[in-house]
């Protein structure tokens, strides 16, 4: 068996090596040629797998290590009967701990209490709803905008024009559907980010094309009271270095980027090829993923909520290394920029998620419990 990989899939030949011959390919090369003789082709978000590339190749199962599919067309597959997965889940905890961070940063910058304001998550699904757990896990005021699942579960969502009007933070985490009924290509068009509410902080760690980003660049010059995190970007690996100006935190599309994340999303797929072979899986990640660097933290009960919540955060994913290091790489051709981007993509340092990492509270403290707790570290 020929299996055609992105060299940027970690432990492939861990997982994978069993299987037969594995052909290492940067992701955006990808083409016909290389993917011909191959039976497995497996992917990251970087390479569109469409009937251009596939039509007339031995591919009978496509494997994505990411949770985005909207580089894939299933459409084709399908007619194809080509079987394909996904890794639902595999990085939203990467994610959501990219959120807590940019909160940090902008409750520094802005001078603000994070408990006080109105937190808007579009989007409910893997990543938004880890998000929302967390969110009120810490008791703080959530709204839920997910119209696909508030028609299969009801009531708890609002719309996205009350996320709009009642928020103070929106946190996007959509997938990019680009045509019809269910479209969230724009979602925030030009018209949806004029009528965000004073001094709203917006966040896109979902696909770059839920925002209009020329529209995004105009209203955040002409607004100073709003504050953008971006981490997706229209037209990946080329970026709006104004936008990106304009953003307080900007980084390059690795909101998921735990080593915990990336593995696991390599796990899944291995799971899936298994399945579709007829296999029992015998590898298991939990064997393969290294130790945390940072194991355990004690907290004295006497110390301060707020600073406790930062710390833990930051002890976590901190995005400012990530925003430095990304506007250092914005400069030169675009050409230069372009391979910088996919560059610090491939040398991406070690980060972990919250949950191997254990707090002991020295004493009784209900609300250090309820900020443990709430994060999902593992409260001893
Ligand atoms: N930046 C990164 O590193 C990174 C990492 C992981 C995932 N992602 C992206 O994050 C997004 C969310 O991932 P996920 O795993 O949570 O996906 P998911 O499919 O589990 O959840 C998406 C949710 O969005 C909802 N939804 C669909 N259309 C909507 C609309 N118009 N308004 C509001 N909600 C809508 C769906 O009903 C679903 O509940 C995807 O775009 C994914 O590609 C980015
Ligand atoms: O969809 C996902 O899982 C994420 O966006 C993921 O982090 C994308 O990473 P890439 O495949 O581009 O390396």
């Amino acid at each position: 068996m020929l299996i055609v990989a992105d060299e940027n899939i970690p432990l492939l030949d861990a997982f994978f090596e069993g299987f037969g011959e594995i052909r290492r390919v940067p992701g955006r090369s990808i083409d016909r040629a290389t993917v011909e003789q191959a039976d497995v082709l497996l992917v990251r978000s970087v390479t569109n797998v469409n009937r251009a590339l596939l039509e007339g190749s031995n591919v009978r199962f496509v494997g994505t290590c990411t949770i985005g599919t909207d580089h894939l067309d299933l459409d084709y597959f399908k007619q194809a009967g080509i079987q394909w997965s996904s890794a639902p889940g595999c990085n939203a905890r990467g994610v959501v701990d990219y959120v807590l961070g940019s909160l940090q940063t902008l409750a520094e910058i802005e001078g603000a209490d994070l408990k006080q304001r109105t937190y808007g998550i579009v989007g409910a699904g893997e990543v938004g709803g880890r998000l929302v757990k967390v969110l009120q896990g810490l008791g703080w005021n959530v709204l839920v905008c997910d119209p696909p699942r508030q028609i299969t579960e009801g009531s708890d969502y609002v719309s996205l024009q009350q996320i709009i009007e009642q928020c103070d933070v929106i946190s996007l985490h959509t997938p990019l559907i680009k045509s019809g009924n269910g479209s969230t290509w724009h979602l925030f068009d030009r018209q949806r980010l004029a009528q965000l509410k004073p001094g709203t902080w917006l966040i896109n760690a979902s696909r770059g094309a839920v925002v209009d980003n020329a529209a995004l660049r105009e209203v955040l010059l002409a607004r100073e009271d709003l504050q953008a995190v971006l981490d997706v970007w229209e037209g990946e690996p080329e970026v709006d270095v104004d936008l990106a100006d304009l953003c307080v935190l900007a980084t390059p599309h690795i909101a998921g980027y735990s080593l915990d994340g990336k593995q696991r999303g390599t796990a899944q797929i291995y799971q899936a090829l298994c399945a579709h072979l007829g296999q029992e899986p015998s590898i298991h990640l939990s064997d393969l993923l290294p130790a945390p660097w940072l194991a355990e933290m004690h907290l004295h009960p006497e110390t301060d909520p707020a600073w406790a919540l930062a710390t833990l955060c930051r002890s976590v994913y901190d995005p400012r290394r990530d925003d430095a290091d990304f506007r250092r790489s914005l400069v030169g051709t675009v050409q230069e920029q372009r391979q910088a981007f996919d560059l610090l993509r491939k040398h991406y340092p070690e980060r972990r998620e919250i949950d191997g990492l254990k707090v002991r509270i020295k004493g009784e403290s209900a609300v250090l419990s309820q900020i443990v707790t709430a994060l999902g570290a593992e409260h001893l």
